[in-house]
């Protein structure tokens, strides 16, 4: 005993010392991003050439950037080393470091050199002797584990100080936090590959509950990053998660793998100046992300370019202007026939109809003068007139323009061929029966949709405003002249960029490697954005990456907008089917991309359960046979600490359930997942939930893609029954626990669950 003590004494000893000189290298890195920051703000105000100040500022934001990315991988610095056959020794850790002969003294994990750390396993080891897993508690070397391919290729003094206890498990073991953390030390085989994948194409990554899809999925954004850091600083990357309790869970992993750089958005935020939160009933869900639901609103756009019952007549200044039926279902073909956005085509429409109007005005005129001439009964003023036939093109533009001004011929225009927003045509979409009785193909319940024009946004009208948009257009004439002329504006920034990067150094260190990416940058209206913060504005911005979780649950006409954000289709997809809780969800990966990648997409398939012991998934396999019995559960690495037991009381004993669970998990966390119907009343009983707090009080569809030290269900049979994918939902619930889980029923407990050890009535 005394000896394999020793052993790790002396092992720790020896990595203390590189981990202590690594956090030397930490400190000076910070130490001269500060210097140059303070030097660079010392630079002067806002005095100096234009071309001065967009140089200090430049390098201020890279070098706060760099500073900030310095803080973020304090925690954990080194947390990796692996030997091997040639007799080198590499440190992986959250950063590459070289020391002051520029040699590297610490591989970053994302860095190709890394990738042994992850991909060796027992039967196929490469050429790893060991590996070796450091765990470090403020800066203190607290914790060796190794793990040895080739005792023999060894050095004696290294197979004297072998140490170790699985580095997985021990990950594992950790209490719940109520935000996710990342795993960089600690990531596996299967995952390594989704991580490192190619960027080209789509990527399905399923897997069932806790086989870390989530943390795989973000863990490959920042590896992306990190490998095609030119293109995807430039264009950006987008993770869509299923609601905001879910993006606040996992929004720290990213930031403490030292990446800020990504949009994180929920399907309700992806259409810029709409917020939805709320969901629709299943009924109505359904129908608006069935696909069809396209043509519908392509049909809804085509129902506001109409033609008048007869002629048209407009009566303006005392003249009645009329143009005849046929004429103006002549123009409204021709405008249509284009194929321009509504928004574009309605400007030919319009100055098309003003000419005709400008006709029609002549020819009112005309016929005037003329009962004015036969009233004065004048000889010398007989004669043939003809108005119309004296004006020119560029009289009928003139004599249309000025019709414009007048309000009653706005309007008569405005009535055949208006101006739309997004939001107007859907809102009155929805609220016009007849309409959508009329549009509707057969088969589809268009009855569900009918709601008031005011009714608020819902994450499910979303594709649709989307689509809408799409289909609307924007007269953007002035907009494009403006950003002709940003371009102009930017090339001469590029020329400049390139020499600022040239007398910086940011080129040196990678920072930036691109001119145009500092020039796009810092061009413009002198409003200094970064991508993401443009990205997030822009409907029609093109992400150079998508990374969408909880997949499953986006329908048909979501993917259709999320496919428009990516016109390159560089995609990672996560995600169960086996969980899809929307009923206007996924049956299969390929139901919902082939319309768009025609089968080229690949899929990983990620089988081991980190998450919830063997005794939960037990039960949860028996949920999963009922869903369909083809599917297998994935494999959990550990066995739990109890039994998953079944207590009946009604809402009012929870508190006491409750209490007993906090008591049995210690410094851990509690989530509470019940039925819709009961949640309302679950939740006042537990006021203070979030997060942070010890017990969150969670719908199944907020619970989706969290976990907790413990669970309690309640009122499973109200799970099951409140959706047609309600049992997938109760899968969803009992497979959030990371240790302990309690269903609490009122009624006869669901046949499914029949494992849970039943406990006297309460
Ligand atoms: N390699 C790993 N090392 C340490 N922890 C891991 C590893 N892989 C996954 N985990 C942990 O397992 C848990 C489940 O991971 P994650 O939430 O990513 O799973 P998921 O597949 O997205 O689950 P769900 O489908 O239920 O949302 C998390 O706590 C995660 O940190």
């Amino acid at each position: 005993m005394a000896n394999r003590q020793d052993a790790l004494a002396e092992a720790l000893d020896t990595e203390q010392r590189v981990v202590s000189a690594l956090y030397d290298r930490l400190d000076q890195a910070r130490t001269r991003a500060r210097a140059t920051l303070r030097q660079v703000h010392g630079l002067g105000g806002a005095s100096g050439t234009r071309q001065a100040m967009v140089e200090r500022e430049v390098m201020a934001s890279e070098q706060a950037r760099r500073l900030a990315q310095l803080h973020a991988v304090e925690r954990g610095l080194c947390f990796g080393r692996i030997d091997d056959r040639s007799g080198r020794t590499v440190y992986v850790g959250r950063i590459g470091l070289r020391d002051e002969e520029h040699e590297s003294v610490l591989i970053d994990w994302r860095a190709p050199a890394a990738r042994a750390f992850y991909v060796a396993t027992a039967t196929d080891p490469g050429a790893v002797l060991r590996r070796r897993h450091l765990h470090t508690r403020d800066r203190q070397v607290v914790g060796l584990d190794d793990e040895v391919f080739d005792l023999a290729g060894l050095s004696d003094g290294d197979r004297r100080t072998l140490v170790g206890e699985a580095a997985l498990l021990a990950a594992l073991r950790r209490g719940r936090t109520g935000r996710m953390s990342d795993v960089v030390a600690t990531i596996q085989t299967e995952q390594d590959r989704v991580i490192r994948a190619s960027m080209q194409g789509a990527l399905v990554v399923q897997g069932g509950p806790g086989t870390g899809k989530t943390v795989a999925a973000l863990h490959r954004a920042a590896y992306l990053l990190y490998t095609h850091r030119a293109t995807l600083e430039r264009r950006g990357v987008l993770v869509v998660g299923p609601n905001a309790m879910f993006l606040r869970y996992i929004g720290q992993v990213l930031p403490a793998l030292g990446e800020t750089q990504v949009v994180m958005a929920t399907l309700g935020e992806l259409f810029p100046g709409v917020r939805a939160t709320a969901a629709d009933e299943p009924r109505a869900a359904v129908v608006k992300g069935d696909a069809r639901m396209a043509a519908v609103v392509a049909g809804a756009v085509r129902e506001r370019q109409r033609v008048p019952d007869g002629d048209l007549e407009v009566v303006t200044d005392g003249l009645t202007l009329r143009v005849p039926y046929e004429v103006c279902a002549g123009l409204r073909a021709r405008a249509q026939a284009v194929r321009l956005p509504h928004n574009m085509a309605r400007k030919l429409y319009v100055l098309e109809m003003l000419k005709e109007l400008a006709l029609a005005e002549a020819r009112a005129l005309e016929a005037s003068l003329r009962l004015e001439e036969m009233e004065l009964e004048d000889p010398e003023l007989a004669g043939p007139l003809d108005l119309e036939g004296e004006l020119d093109e560029v009289d009928l533009r003139l004599n249309g323009r000025r019709l414009w001004a007048e309000p009653e011929v706005r309007r008569a225009l405005d009535a055949l061929w208006p101006e739309l927003t997004p939001q107007r045509l859907i809102a009155w979409l929805l609220a016009s029966p007849r309409t959508l009785r009329a549009l509707a193909p057969p088969g589809l319940d268009w009855r569900a949709l009918v709601r008031p024009a005011d009714a608020a946004w819902t994450v499910d009208d979303v594709p649709l405003l989307d689509e809408a948009a799409e289909l609307l257009g924007e007269d953007d004439s002035a907009e494009r002249e403006a950003s002709r002329r940003r371009r102009e504006d930017w090339q001469e920034q590029e020329l400049y960029a390139a020499e600022v990067l040239e007398s910086t150094g940011l080129a040196r260190e990678g920072i930036f490697q691109r001119a145009e990416v500092l020039a796009e940058r810092h061009a413009g209206d002198g409003e200094e954005l970064s991508t993401a913060d443009r990205a997030a504005r822009d409907r029609t911005w093109a992400y150079g990456h998508v990374i969408v979780d909880e997949a499953q649950e986006l329908s048909a006409m979501a993917w259709r907008l999320v496919m428009r954000r990516v016109p390159a289709k560089s995609l990672t997809v996560v995600g169960d089917i086996a969980q899809t809780g929307s009923a206007a969800g996924a049956r299969s990966w390929g139901e919902v991309l082939d319309p768009y990648l025609e089968g080229r997409w690949r899929q990983e398939r990620l089988e081991v359960n980190y998450r919830t012991p063997a005794e939960i998934m037990r039960v949860a396999a028996d949920v999963l046979r009922a869903i369909d019995p083809a599917l297998r559960p994935p494999e959990s690495v550990r066995e739990g600490e109890a039994e998953p037991r079944a207590v009946r009381s009604g809402v009012a004993g929870l508190p006491e359930v409750v209490a007993r669970e906090l008591a049995a998990i210690g410094e851990g966390r509690l989530g509470v997942v019940t039925s819709d119907a009961v949640h309302g009343r679950v939740a006042a009983l537990f006021p203070d939930g979030g997060l942070d707090a010890p017990v969150t009080v969670l719908t199944v569809t907020q619970a989706k893609g969290l976990e907790f030290d413990g669970v309690v269900v309640v009122d499973p049979a109200g799970i099951m029954a409140q959706s047609p994918m309600g049992t997938r939902d109760l899968y969803v619930a009992i497979t959030r626990a990371t240790r302990r889980l309690t269903v609490v029923h009122e009624g006869e407990p669901p046949a499914l669950l029949d494992r849970l050890v039943n406990e006297s009535t309460m």
